[in-house]
């Protein structure tokens, strides 16, 4: 029997894919999409806010009545698209009534109660859960996924940053004593749909932003154990991330190492594609679960080239497949 899959927040970007890719899942049936209480697309179709879901997709956007419970007992499982405090809070009631949790948001990818009041500006209220979260980088936690009922799915910046960086870092192949340098660009949709004037039409350049002090900093630098320099910057297209990262190399390394490291942790990983020549682009990802890597050497230095498409590989996507590997179906099930 299908497993019944909700989705809260599903008016907004990754919510929406989400909703694309669980009509079309064979293993999970998408049975309830839902939205904040007093939200202004309350009980409209999802196909209204998004015209290219109709006849695919024509589910209500349902308030959430104040008392989750029913809604929690009746699916087995949840994927949160909403802001890092609402994640925060909706935890709890799911897990209590058995309900597995998939959430896209920032609130349980770091194990540290004080994190949260210092990067996301909020209390957390469920520090004893935090404890409890696997941190849902899909290619790198897949035997701790299986066994927990709270994802915390990895940021999309660092979902691109560290997959890039952690085959090399695992076999030592970075001279860490230099921090690998991190720029990123990434389509407006990253904001999600909410107006606001940086993401306005007008406003978009190309910009940098967050310099020193964006929190997918300490993200990338806990879970890939090594600090960074990490520049997230504004583009003026609406999906995809392109991060393109110069670390050093020990002395020595060859492009064969590098290309074996890739290999050793990626061969077995479809949505990880390593380039053999050239370098990736958003162009090749964009609406894809992908994320592609290229990477070029001189001079003990090497630049890795990583693209994703931030609402499905940097969200969506990695958090379905996250599903899929705890319901141990493949992982690319509903997805390619
Ligand atoms: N956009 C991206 O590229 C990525 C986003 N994420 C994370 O995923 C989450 C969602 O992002 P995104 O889709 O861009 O966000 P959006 O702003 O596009 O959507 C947010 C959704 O949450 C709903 N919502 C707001 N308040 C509540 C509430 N109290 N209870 C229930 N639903 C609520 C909104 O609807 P309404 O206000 O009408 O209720 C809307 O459906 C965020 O935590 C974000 O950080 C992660 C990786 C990438
Ligand atoms: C372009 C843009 O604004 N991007 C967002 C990051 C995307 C996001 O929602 O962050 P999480 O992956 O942590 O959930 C930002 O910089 O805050």
């Amino acid at each position: 029997m299908a497993q019944k899959a909700i989705v809260i927040g599903a008016s907004g970007y990754t919510g929406a894919e989400l909703a694309r890719i669980l009509t079309h899942h064979p293993e999970f049936e998408l049975a309830g999409l839902y939205v904040s209480t007093n939200s202004a697309d309350a009980n409209k179709s999802i196909s209204t806010l998004y015209p290219q879901l109709k006849t695919i997709c024509d589910l209500p956007l349902q308030p959430l009545p104040e008392d989750l419970t029913e809604i929690a007992q009746n699916a087995d499982l949840a994927f949160f698209g909403t802001a890092h405090e609402v994640s925060a809070n909706l935890a709890p009631v799911f897990l209590q009534n058995n309900c597995k949790v998939f959430d896209l948001s920032g609130a349980y990818r770091v194990n540290s109660e004080s994190f949260y009041q210092e990067f996301y500006g909020f209390e957390h209220k469920h520090p004893e859960l935090l404890k409890q979260a696997v941190y849902g980088l899909a290619e790198w936690n897949a035997d701790k996924i299986k066994t927990t009922d709270l994802v915390a799915v990895a940021g999309c910046y660092p979902t691109v940053s560290q997959l890039s960086l952690k085959p090399l870092i695992e076999e030592g192949l970075l001279d860490v004593n230099q921090l690998p340098v991190i720029n990123a660009v990434s389509g407006v949709s990253g904001a999600g749909r909410k107006a606001s004037l940086t993401s306005s039409f007008c406003e978009v350049s190309l910009n940098a932003y967050g310099v020193f002090n964006h929190r997918h900093q300490p993200e990338i630098a806990t879970h890939l154990g090594t600090d960074v320099i990490f520049t997230p910057h504004l583009g003026n297209f609406k999906r995809g991330i392109l991060a393109t990262i110069t670390a050093k190399l020990k002395a020595g390394v060859s492009d064969e190492q590098i290309k074996r490291a890739y290999a050793k942790y990626y061969a077995n990983k479809p949505l990880v594609r390593v380039y053999e020549q050239g370098l990736p682009s958003i162009k090749a990802v964009e609406f894809s679960p992908y994320c592609d890597i290229g990477f070029a050497t001189k001079n003990n230095h090497i630049i890795i080239v990583g693209a994703e498409d931030n609402l499905l590989k940097g969200a969506a996507a990695q958090a379905v497949q996250c599903a899929n590997i705890r319901y141990g179906y493949n992982e690319v099930l509903g997805l390619i």
